[in-house]
């Protein structure tokens, strides 16, 4: 979890490969209109990521119930939001990928292709509820190196 440009799908991707699990990328699962509505600059509300939460929560809920493991790359910014996730699971747990606006922005201006434009970073740092200490997981540093933050989070399994 974490703002745009933390690095989820990066490190998600890498962790996915390492404990040799599916990999579910958060953003395919976003309605056409919420896309629409970020690629025009509009920050999503509440009521926008009702149906994206609950095709995470789909897919969250079906890795449980075949007792597999599974990677999924999502913001998921707000308690609420993974909250509604946990109830598809309550063994979920969260890396929260952390760091300083400067470094966010310039890694979002470093991939190419991507819907989502920088003007929105600041509507995804006001929105972000970090981890609180009763959600299982943990807090990472963006600075660090991918391969290091996968392994802090596979310290923690
Ligand atoms: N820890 C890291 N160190 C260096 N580059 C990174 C790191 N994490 C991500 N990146 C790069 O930053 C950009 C944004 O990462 P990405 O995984 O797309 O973020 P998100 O999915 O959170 O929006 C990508 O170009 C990615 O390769
Ligand atoms: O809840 C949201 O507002 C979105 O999920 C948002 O946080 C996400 O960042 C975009 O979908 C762009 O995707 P990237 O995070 O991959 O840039």
């Amino acid at each position: 979890m974490g703002v745009s440009g933390a690095g989820k799908s990066l490190v998600g991707s890498l962790l996915a490969r390492e404990l040799g699990v599916p990999f579910h990328e958060g953003d395919d699962f976003h309605p056409a209109a919420n896309v629409a509505r970020m690629a025009a600059g509009i920050p999503l509300g509440d009521a926008d990521r009702a149906e994206w939460l609950a095709r995470l929560a789909k897919v969250i809920r079906q890795a449980a119930d075949a007792g597999e493991g599974m990677v999924l790359s999502c913001s998921a910014l707000k308690r609420r939001y993974r909250d509604r996730l946990r109830a598809a699971d309550p063994t979920l747990r969260f890396a929260c990928l952390a760091g300083a606006r400067g470094l966010l922005a310039q890694r979002m201006q470093g991939r190419a292709g991507h819907y989502m434009p920088l003007s929105l970073l600041d509507s995804q740092l006001a929105a972000l509820e970090p981890l609180q200490d009763d959600e299982a997981g943990l807090q990472l540093d963006i600075r660090l190196p991918p391969a290091q933050l996968v392994a802090a989070i596979l310290a923690r399994e």
